[in-house]
């Protein structure tokens, strides 16, 4: 079982991560992307989904046309870890 971000540390994550925002009254975290139309949104959530499928970590997500909402916690520790981090970076890296 990974364990949750204490509160210091996902203040920390949080505050070096640019647009991720933290979830009211769950301890996920969340970003809306917006794209210049449906296909660049969908290539980068394919590139997301690759991604997260090979770390095993999954986003929670919505796409509306141009716009991509995920929110990002780990289900298995009802809370923040380290993976949402890393996964966070990563999705970062492909805007
Ligand atoms: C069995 C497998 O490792 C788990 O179900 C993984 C898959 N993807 C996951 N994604 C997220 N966001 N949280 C999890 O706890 C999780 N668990």
């Amino acid at each position: 079982m990974i364990a949750r971000l204490t509160a210091n540390e996902r203040d920390e994550a949080l505050a070096a991560l640019v647009g991720w925002a933290p979830v009211k009254d769950r301890d996920a975290m969340t970003r809306t992307f917006m794209f210049a139309d449906f296909k660049e949104a969908f290539a980068f959530m394919t590139r997301v989904a690759l991604a997260a499928e090979k770390m095993d970590h999954h986003p929670e997500w919505s796409n509306i046309y141009k716009t991509v909402t995920i929110t990002l916690s780990t289900h298995e520790a009802n809370g923040l870890t380290r993976r949402d981090i890393d996964l966070a970076k990563i999705i970062d890296g492909f805007v």
